[in-house]
């Protein structure tokens, strides 16, 4: 099952694979994510999770396979190419520019559709302050929709990790994505940040149309929000199927909780 029969996927990877010397971290990964459609992707420490997202991001250039956006093949492209064709992502470790401003980090991260040039920001012409204007404004709204509304002048890094992290989302939110990488949101969260996540998260998929493809140990969280979910082990995808396959899948149970005592004595 891929989600997006008879219809164009927003992410197609065939076959993907890197190599890091002798180690194989990503192997022949193969994924297909439809329009608005949340899948999941997990797997024990070290799987290669976060190497997939590397590739999809080209921060490493992969060494086998291909990958497509709405289409269009994205091999080769360099990160900011790739941001621009409409894929973002937030990190496992939080990455913001601490010492601005709430509102600040997320007209940044706009910073790359602004038409006015120099002159006009020297000079502060009517051009810039018009579209400073409207930076602002959709800066907010998009504050207001990851529930940061009220903390648009604070200092990021002296925010709560769990509004750290919902600001991050609201920062990939500002360039306009077709498709959304969310690296482990819930690390660190409680039970009740973890389930605010999972409202904006649903939130965002609904009102933008857009595609998310989740890394998260929080496998509550996974169950509840994913369509699909992919299993990576040592860089070999398992299993792949609906949360309830998922869930059941001999694999999968294996590859988390290990092989019971018997086996292992028997193995040595
Ligand atoms: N730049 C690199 N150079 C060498 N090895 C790497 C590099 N990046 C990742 N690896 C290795 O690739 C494997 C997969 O790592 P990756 O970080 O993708 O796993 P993960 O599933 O995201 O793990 P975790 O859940 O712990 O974040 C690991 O063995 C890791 O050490």
């Amino acid at each position: 099952m891929t989600g997006t029969e008879g219809t164009m996927p927003v992410l197609r990877a065939q076959n993907l694979g890197i190599q890091f010397g002798g180690l194989k971290a990503v192997d022949s990964f193969n994924m297909e994510i439809g329009e608005s459609e949340l899948v999941g992707l997990i797997g024990p420490n070290g799987a290669g999770k976060t190497t997939v997202f590397n590739l999809i991001t080209g921060v490493y250039k992969p060494t086998e396979g291909s990958f497509y956006l709405n289409g269009q093949s994205m091999n080769g492209k360099k990160t900011h190419q790739i941001v621009e064709a409409g894929i973002a992502r937030t990190f496992q470790n939080i990455r913001l520019f601490k010492k601005m401003s709430v509102i600040d980090n997320v007209k940044a991260a706009m910073g790359a559709k602004l038409s006015y040039n120099l002159f006009h920001a020297v000079f502060r012409t009517p051009s810039y302050w018009k579209q400073e204007e409207e930076l602002t404004k959709r800066a907010e709204e998009l504050l207001q929709i990851v529930h940061l509304n009220g903390k648009e002048d604070y200092e990021a890094g002296n925010l709560p990790y769990g509004e750290q992290r919902r600001l991050e989302i609201a920062r990939a939110l500002a360039t306009d994505m077709k498709l959304l990488l969310l690296d482990e949101p819930a690390a660190g969260m409680n039970p009740t940040e973890t389930e605010e996540l999972l409202e904006i998260i649903n939130y965002i998929r609904d009102e933008f149309k857009i595609s998310v493809l989740l890394i998260e140990h929080d496998m509550s969280l996974v169950m509840k929000i994913c369509e699909r979910i992919s299993v990576l082990d040592f860089g070999t995808t398992i299993a792949a199927g609906t949360p309830e396959e998922i869930a059941n899948h001999p694999k999968v149970i294996e590859a988390y909780l290990g092989k019971d005592d018997e086996e292992v004595e028997e193995d040595a």
